[in-house]
């Protein structure tokens, strides 16, 4: 897996990662969900870079001009729920892929700390040989990711993944790693080197899920 941690440049995207960290701007549901969206937006161009590419000519009404175009059919498939305003701005960029959403959630069995992951939600269109975008804002133990690409599976085995994360744990990506497919990229903004002990990622941002949407039950 080819991991492309975006954040390590200095650009405009480590605004917007500061500011769903930061306790008080994250506080605005609004400005969170619509800086996940940005930076889903950015790393949807970054990723972008890596698709095939054919010449073709485009008319304007003077003329003609060669261009090269991306050719992939790109599925675009998110993990719900906190996937979901990550997905919104990969739509923006990619705005002929097809869609994919996923349910992922974790189970406390035994009512402390331990968890497993439960998928159960999967409505996707064929992805067999198709360029699969996988995006999750939270990259914490690597469960859910693994979760859902081995229920993915099943439905065939697309072409190339792009993993789409905003923030991760080290310890999360290396046990992603060989789980997927060598040719596999991962587009990170964001990378923190603890988890606590209930799995979430320290000094990350809190629940993303809670924070574009509401605390749950
Ligand atoms: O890497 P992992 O340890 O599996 O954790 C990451 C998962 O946790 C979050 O979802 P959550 O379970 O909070 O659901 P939500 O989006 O409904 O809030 C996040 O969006 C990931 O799916
Ligand atoms: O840090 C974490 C871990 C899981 N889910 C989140 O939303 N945040
Ligand atoms: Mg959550």
């Amino acid at each position: 897996m080819q991991v492309h941690h975006l954040g390590e440049e200095n650009s405009i995207l480590n605004k917007f990662i500061s500011e769903i960290r930061d306790a008080k701007i994250q506080k605005d549901s609004m400005r969170f969900r619509r800086n996940i969206e940005r930076i889903g937006e950015v790393l949807g161009y970054e990723l972008s870079k890596k698709l095939s590419y054919s010449s073709v000519y485009v008319e304007t009404p003077l003329g003609k001009k060669k261009v090269n175009l991306s050719y992939n059919d790109v599925v675009l498939c998110s993990i719900l729920r906190a996937g979901l305003p990550l997905h919104q701005g990969l739509l923006n960029y990619f705005d002929d892929a097809e869609n994919a959403f996923i349910s992922a959630y974790r189970h406390h069995p035994n009512n402390d700390e331990t968890f497993e992951i439960v998928v159960e939600y999967f409505a996707a269109p064929e992805i067999k040989n198709k360029t699969l975008l996988l995006a999750d804002p939270m990259l914490a133990t690597g469960q859910s990711l693994v979760a859902v690409y081995e229920a993915i599976k099943k439905y065939g085995n697309p072409k190339e993944i792009h993993i789409i994360a905003v923030i991760g744990a080290k310890d999360g990506i290396d046990f992603i790693k060989d789980k997927f497919p060598k040719n596999t990229h991962l587009w990170i903004a964001a990378i923190d080197n603890t988890l606590n002990k209930k799995g979430y990622i320290v000094p990350g941002l809190g629940d993303a899920g809670d924070l574009a949407f509401g605390e749950k039950l």
